[in-house]
């Protein structure tokens, strides 16, 4: 599944909803087993959640747009598919939680392509389930840290604290992805699968328990006026780095 949309494959509303509807499609043909999910905007996986869907929107926009996240999230996390991904570019936030609900990570080797859960850095705070899918990645005291401080993880770091598997040339990330999809599918299906659900679903039970009032301390969170402020500032600098 190559991502497209251009031009940093920020995850949309629309674009939530094409993925949700890709990856049903693939979960329902019983013809798939697996998919490696990659990107096609060049030096990008995907610059996560799209701000432009949080900024100046009223409350039932911002409620729907969450609950798509979650929806994506969920798909993800615990699809009967071995879902591997192929990260070709930076993965910041949920570019980067995108990235953890994988079964297996293969990023490229380019110090621009960087990943982590950035929110502090743009006065925002990373939801309790982005939390829980990082500290069962790479552990609750390096999680701590990197969810403070914001890390943005280049290869060889990302490779050392965990949060992605291996580290390949940047023309071997596909291939590599295919390799490892191969060593997974040898497995047998139901196995696998039954494997997956009992290390993955308390995880996502502590969100399914708590859906709507996630929504709602979405929605009381990003309306308020300093939050506004902080992305207002952080989109702001976007537009400046570009002189
Ligand atoms: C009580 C608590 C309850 C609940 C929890 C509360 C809150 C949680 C809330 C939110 C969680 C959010 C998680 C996220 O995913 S936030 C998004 C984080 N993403 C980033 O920080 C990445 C920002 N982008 C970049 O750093 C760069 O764009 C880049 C490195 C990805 C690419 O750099 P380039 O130089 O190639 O491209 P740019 O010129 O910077 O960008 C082109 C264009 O795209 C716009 N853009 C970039 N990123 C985003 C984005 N994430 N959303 C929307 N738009 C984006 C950028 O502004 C440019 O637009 P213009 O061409 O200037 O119009």
């Amino acid at each position: 599944m190559k991502m497209r949309n251009p031009p940093v494959n920020s995850l949309s509303l629309e674009f939530l909803t094409e993925l949700l509807i890709s990856l049903e499609k693939l979960e329902n043909d019983k013809t798939f087993r697996g998919i490696i999910i990659t990107s096609d905007c060049p030096g990008i996986f995907s610059a996560g959640l799209d701000l432009l869907e949080m900024y100046g929107r009223d409350p039932a926009h911002c409620a729907e747009y969450w609950k798509a996240v979650q929806e994506l999230w969920l798909r993800v996390y615990l699809s009967n598919l071995v879902v591997i991904g192929a990260i070709n570019g930076i993965s910041p936030a949920g570019g980067c939680l995108l990235s953890l609900s994988c079964d297996y990570r293969v990023l490229a080797n380019n110090p621009k392509y960087a990943i982590g859960l950035n929110e502090t850095l743009l006065g925002i705070i990373a939801p309790f389930w982005f939390k829980d899918v990082l500290v069962n990645t790479i552990g609750h005291r390096a999680a701590e840290r990197a969810l403070q401080l914001g890390f943005l993880f280049p290869p060889s770091d990302a490779l050392q604290v965990g949060i992605v598997d291996q580290v390949v040339p940047e023309d071997q990330v596909q291939s590599t992805a295919r390799s490892v999809m191969a060593q997974w599918l040898a497995i047998p299906d139901h196995a696998r699968q039954l494997t997956k659900n009992l290390v993955r679903k308390p995880t996502a039970d502590r969100l399914l328990q708590q859906r709507d009032a996630d929504i709602q301390n979405f929605v009381r969170f990003i309306s308020r006026d300093s939050i506004q402020k902080s992305l207002h500032v952080y989109l702001e600098k976007l537009k400046q780095k570009k002189g």
